[in-house]
């Protein structure tokens, strides 16, 4: 039977790998970085100032020995694919970088590493559908799943032994925006566990304002739908590692399941990211004001930007700003149900990191695939708020929240 993750059966198998990686680290801050595309990760005869899109499923070939060009298909590699690849690579600081079909694809190809008989260590406050895929490994193919309060070092530490495989993080998590320290959990199992992955799911921050492979983990992932792209029209995941030997593994299994990005999403994702630095400043500035606001009207919010976090220094420590996603608890579901639906310039929607504003419940939408009474136990609030804060002018933000709040019967302050 072949290892799929061993290099060598990557190696082998694919005609046209098309490596990504990035062999420099970033020369200029990452804004600069972030606009600025090499050149020469792509040929292109006509010096096109934008990465043209290679719509094409195969590629003519010289020769009938296999030894023919960079590229034999689109599923082992595309030159769109290719400069997408190696541009994330530069902005994650990553050896190699892959761009999938959805951050959920991401996620798959990574618990590929797993075997059955091997162990995940997981946050118990995650997004919904990581939870839902965590769940299905471990009733079917023999995975062990513990899920902790990543927010306590201990916790993770009390679960990892001879088959931990991988240890999953989300900080801040999805919804609760609590904070791991992602430095120090990774260092904890690189000495306790040296077989195991510590994977982050990066997603919140973006690469604009956390490098967790900078922070000692082994793997980033982001669901490139959200800020990444920033304008929800397109589905992608993107996934960086820090060694060559698991750049390989990964791509192993992303030749051999065909996850692969398509090349016109690949263009829609990278012209996305050239814009990562000036919306994610924007979008974090306004939702640093309505932390504030709401948190004055006496609310329960949840935000790295609030003093009032548990983790605020902590989180301070790992990133550079507290991003633009926070939640809130009013104590009663029929009110938050009235504050969402009496939003108009709010969105009703899932997902985050787009230029326009959202607001949502995940425990009826985002995160309902957790069933009612896990998301019990692991204290999730059925009457919690989720926003997420895109680049509109503040005040139109405020006070459209203000009016729903007062629409809904909160007793809003003046
Ligand atoms: C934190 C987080 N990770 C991963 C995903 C999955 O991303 P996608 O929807 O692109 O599959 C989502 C949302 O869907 C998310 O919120
Ligand atoms: N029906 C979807 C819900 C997607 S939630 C998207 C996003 N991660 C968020 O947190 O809003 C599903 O079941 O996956």
């Amino acid at each position: 039977m072949v290892d799929i993750t061993s290099a060598s059966a990557s190696s082998s198998s694919a005609v046209s790998p098309a490596v990504s990686a990035a062999s420099t680290r970033p020369a200029y801050h990452l804004a600069t970085e972030l606009v600025h595309i090499d050149s020469d990760a792509v040929k292109d005869n006509y010096n096109a100032a934008s990465v043209p899109i290679y719509q094409t499923a195969t590629f003519k070939q010289h020769n009938a020995d296999g030894s023919g060009g960079e590229y034999d298909y689109s599923r082992s590699g595309n030159p769109t694919r290719t400069a997408v690849e190696v541009h994330m690579a530069k902005i994650m600081a990553a050896e190699r970088a892959f761009v999938v079909s959805t951050g959920m694809t991401a996620l798959d190809v990574i618990l590929r590493l797993v075997k059955s008989g091997q162990e995940i260590v997981a946050g118990d406050d995650i997004y919904g559908g990581t939870n839902r895929l965590l769940t299905y490994v471990s009733q079917f193919n023999g995975v062990r799943v513990h899920n902790v309060d990543t927010t306590d070092p201990r916790k993770v530490e009390e679960k990892l032994g001879p088959n931990t495989r991988l240890v999953l993080l989300e900080s801040p998590t999805n919804p609760l925006i609590k904070i791991a320290d992602i430095r120090g959990i990774s260092q904890r199992v690189h000495e306790l566990c040296p077989q195991a992955l510590v994977v982050v799911d990066n997603t919140m921050m973006s690469p604009y304002l956390q490098n967790t492979l900078e922070l000692g983990a082994d793997i980033e992932y982001h669901s490139g739908t959200k800020y990444l792209s920033g304008h929800h029209d397109l589905m992608a995941g993107v996934i960086g590692c820090r060694t060559k030997e698991v750049g390989d593994q990964l791509y192993f299994v992303i030749n051999a399941s065909g996850s692969g990005l398509g090349p016109f999403d690949c263009w829609l994702l990278l012209r996305g990211v050239k814009t990562l630095g000036i919306r994610m400043e924007k979008q974090q500035s306004n939702a640093i004001l309505i932390a504030d606001f709401l948190e004055a009207q006496g609310l329960r919010v949840h935000f790295p930007g609030l003093k009032s976090h548990p983790q605020y220094d902590l989180h301070a420590q790992l990133a550079s700003g507290p991003g633009a996603v926070l939640s809130f608890e009013t104590g009663d579901v029929g009110l938050s149900e009235r504050i969402v639906e009496g939003a108009r310039l709010w969105g009703i929607s899932v997902s985050f990191g787009c230029v326009n504003s959202l607001i949502s419940m995940p425990c009826k939408m985002s995160h309902a695939s957790i069933p009612a009474e896990i998301r019990k136990q692991r204290q999730l609030p059925e009457d919690l708020i989720r926003l997420c804060v895109g680049i509109e002018h503040p005040e139109d933000l405020i006070n459209d929240l203000t009016n729903a709040l007062r629409v809904a019967g909160f007793p809003v302050k003046a």
